[in-house]
């Protein structure tokens, strides 16, 4: 079987904060592996100072940046297919801003074109053209929430899911190509035993500014999975720096001074090196002593 796995993110830089090490080490295994970024990431922060004319108010130059920075970080991990949903710059970063509650909201500024507005038929279409080409075993995106709440975040599960189905009916839309049904479909999960872990060993090492307010005991925001509800790990240990160098590549979003540099220095490679998965469709196959499927492709 020529194994195959697709991987649908919002922004670029979701795909290496979330599956960086699970990328790389499926290319060193000769693994298909194609990403599809479903907007240009207009709306980011700069952190690059002399960058910060290309921002939305300015330049609006920041999409072009960011695919930049993509391109760089997929040259670290190996990865040679990326696409954009519907080719570069067809949805655009929907922004976004903490609403009183926690949770991320559109942004006031929420352009036209945004991928928030887009009609789920016609986004998730896109999308059935890429499934019916590559034909993964595998697909790997957000859960309903959309990790941590942001609009596109949710917009990206919402058109994977759709796109998975209607990618399986024979009848539908033969102009995109052969039906095909993906097997197996994973959310990106973050551990709550390893985030605590993790903030732990921070705390004990006198840092108190990664996580700012995050208590090793205390409430964690709602991007965490509690152990029980995960079903695969993925040890890309070996591929760590490789995801550190993809991080490092979107220079506009990450800092290498930030949160996900100082937990990876305190508690080395395990702090991301290990990335967790929700089974959503699909079997599981052998499991470890944890109860966790450590191949994605596992009972295929
Ligand atoms: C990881 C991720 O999804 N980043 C998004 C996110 O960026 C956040 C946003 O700029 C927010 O205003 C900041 O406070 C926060 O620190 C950022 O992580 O939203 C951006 C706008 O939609 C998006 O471009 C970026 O990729
Ligand atoms: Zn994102």
């Amino acid at each position: 079987m020529d194994k195959h796995l697709l991987l649908v993110h919002a922004h670029p830089d979701d795909e290496s904060i979330g599956q960086g090490a699970t990328m790389a080490k499926y290319v060193a295994e000769g693994v298909g592996v194609t990403l599809v970024t479903c907007t240009g990431g207009e709306m980011g922060e700069i952190l690059v100072p002399e960058m910060e004319h290309m921002a939305a108010d300015k330049d609006d130059t920041l999409a072009d940046q960011r695919k930049i920075e993509l391109d760089n970080a997929m040259k670290e991990l190996g990865v040679t297919d990326h696409r954009y949903l519907g080719g570069f710059k067809r949805y655009r970063d929907s922004g976004m801003k903490w609403h009183e509650d926690g949770h991320a909201i559109p942004d006031d500024t929420i352009h036209e074109n945004a991928f928030w507005h887009a009609d789920l038929t016609e986004a998730a279409n896109d999308l059935v053209a890429v499934i019916r080409e590559v034909r993964p075993q595998v697909l790997v995106t957000y859960d309903e929430f959309g990790g941590y709440g942001h609009p596109d975040h949710i917009q990206a599960h919402r058109v994977a899911t759709y796109a998975a189905s209607l990618a399986a009916v024979p009848s539908y839309r033969r102009d995109l190509g052969e039906h095909h049904d993906i097997p197996k479909i994973y959310w990106g999960a973050m551990s709550e035993s390893r985030l605590r872990a993790g903030l732990r060993l921070l705390r004990d090492a006198g840092d108190t500014t990664t996580f700012e307010g995050m208590d090793p005991d205390g409430p964690l925001p709602p991007f965490v999975t509690a152990d029980e509800n995960l079903s695969a790990m993925i040890d890309g240990t070996a591929y760590h720096q490789q995801k550190m160098a993809a991080l490092a590549a979107h220079a506009t979003q990450i800092t290498t001074d930030g949160p996900f540099f100082a937990l990876s220095n305190n508690v080395g490679e395990t702090a991301w090196g290990l990335e967790f998965y929700r089974i959503a469709k699909g079997e599981r196959g052998p499991l470890n002593e944890d109860g966790l499927e450590t191949d994605l492709f596992a009972g295929l």
